[in-house]
């Protein structure tokens, strides 16, 4: 076999070791995928713009967000159910975050429990210690991803959880009151084989009560009845326990019910953007959720501007430095995060391109994953002439849609 260039040698590599049930979870978006297959097109259509003749002999990917130093601003995004990649699951994910510096969010469904995930980062990171190791960045940076349910007090306890566990924020994700109408998932009766369940629920009397945590298909699936079945077993494990009422009023809840910094995952709107500094987040992710809730709605990179500049003007007035922007969706090449960044990103996140590297190879395929996508973005920035995360801005990049370019032609 030829040697792993790039992720997409391992995105193939992936699909051809996945079962179809698993395969089409990661693989596939909502509906007829449009914003899916956009997320990655989008990125093509924006050129780069080097500038020569500037000192790269060293190139620094290091960030700090919310004071923690990170050795690169490419960040492992929270997904779901990682068992079904590897045997390890999310502890394989998060030690390789660990051994590459890297920032880490933890899903609420994920196939592990909140406990496990903080004990192997810990062991992971002593063991970096007693090699002499060091990574570039601090320790700890590993984040929570949180579904509100409509039970709060498990919502409440997911949070003392994560925080006991020394999570250091937490991202709501808010771009999913409801299941995305994922078809490929719906046509497989998509399951969790019977050996996997959820890492976290098993605590919750009333959740276990109503749900079914180990994705066994339960009782038949009512078909054209008025109130539709989501027809498979997440979507209806989603549909039964996560608060579609969620409101910016839950956002002041949260915010008084911890004290870590709370990020909002799935802004992709200017007002939403603004209202998310007005209600006083401390960052936003601007994120399709990979293309898999609402189809139709634009590549993260077309919003990403007028975000950036919401968020801007919307932090002035409060006389604030405006607060960190996060995207992702699509990001398989070191040059799209360049691109993200230049168009107002602070940091991206990776979601498949993780599970991708999970599938081929636990631990060390994620440290292959983020190697070569940090790779890929030092030499962007090299041959763009940058040294630093920081001098990346819109200068670098042209969207071949926008209206300066055509007026240039
Ligand atoms: C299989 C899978 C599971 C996911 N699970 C979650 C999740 O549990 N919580 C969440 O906020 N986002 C979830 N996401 C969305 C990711 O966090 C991220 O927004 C998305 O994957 C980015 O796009 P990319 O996969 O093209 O990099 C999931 C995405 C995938 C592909
Ligand atoms: C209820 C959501 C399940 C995980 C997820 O976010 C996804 O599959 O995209």
């Amino acid at each position: 076999m030829s040697r792993i260039a790039c992720v997409k040698d391992i995105e193939e590599i992936a699909i051809r070791k996945l079962d179809k049930n698993a395969l089409d979870f990661y693989y596939t978006g909502a509906q007829d995928q449009l914003t899916l297959a956009n997320n990655r097109t989008c990125y093509d259509r924006y050129k780069l713009l080097p500038r020569v003749l500037r000192d790269v002999s060293k190139v620094d990917l290091s960030i700090t967000l919310f004071g923690h130093k990170f050795a690169s601003p490419i960040l492992v995004a929270p997904t779901g159910l990682q068992k079904l990649a590897h045997s390890d699951g999310e502890l394989a994910t998060v030690r390789a975050a660990v051994r590459k510096g890297a920032g880490y969010t933890l899903s609420t469904m994920s196939t592990t429990s909140i406990e496990d995930v903080a004990s192997a980062a810990l062991k992971a990171e002593k063991a970096l210690s007693s090699k002499g190791q060091t990574i570039d960045g601090d320790k700890g940076g590993r984040w929570y991803q949180l579904y509100v349910f409509k039970d709060r007090s498990v919502s409440l306890d997911l949070i003392r959880r994560a925080e006991a566990a020394g999570f250091e924020a937490l991202v709501i994700t808010v771009d999913a009151p409801i299941l995305g109408n994922r078809l490929a998932n719906k046509r497989n009766s998509f399951t969790l084989p019977s050996h996997m369940e959820f890492g976290n629920f098993k605590s919750y009397a009333k959740l276990v009560a109503s749900s079914n945590l180990a994705g066994v298909e339960k009782g038949s699936i009512a078909q054209g009845t008025a109130e539709a079945d989501p027809g498979y077993w997440l979507a209806r494990f989603s549909k039964d326990q996560l608060d579609p009422s969620l409101t910016w009023k839950d956002i002041e809840w949260l915010k008084e019910n911890t004290k870590l910094p709370i990020l909002l995952k799935g802004i992709l709107t200017h007002e939403d953007a603004r209202l998310a500094v007005y209600y006083g987040v401390d960052g936003i992710i601007v994120s399709n959720h990979g293309g898999r809730q609402l189809d139709g709605v634009p590549a993260t990179i077309d919003v990403l501007s007028e975000i950036s500049v919401a968020v801007r003007e919307a932090s002035a007035q409060k006389n604030k430095k405006p607060i960190p922007i996060i995207a992702d969706g699509g990001i398989m090449r070191g040059s799209d995060a360049f691109k993200a960044i230049a168009m107002g990103a602070d940091a991206v996140m990776i979601g498949r391109a993780v599970l991708w590297g999970l599938v081929y190879d636990g631990e060390n395929g994620v440290c292959t994953v983020l190697d070569i996508l940090n790779e890929e973005l030092r030499l962007s920035m090299a041959l763009s002439g940058c040294s630093r995360i920081s001098e990346i801005d819109s200068s670098y990049v042209l969207d071949q849609s926008s209206e300066i370019f055509l007026s240039k032609l």
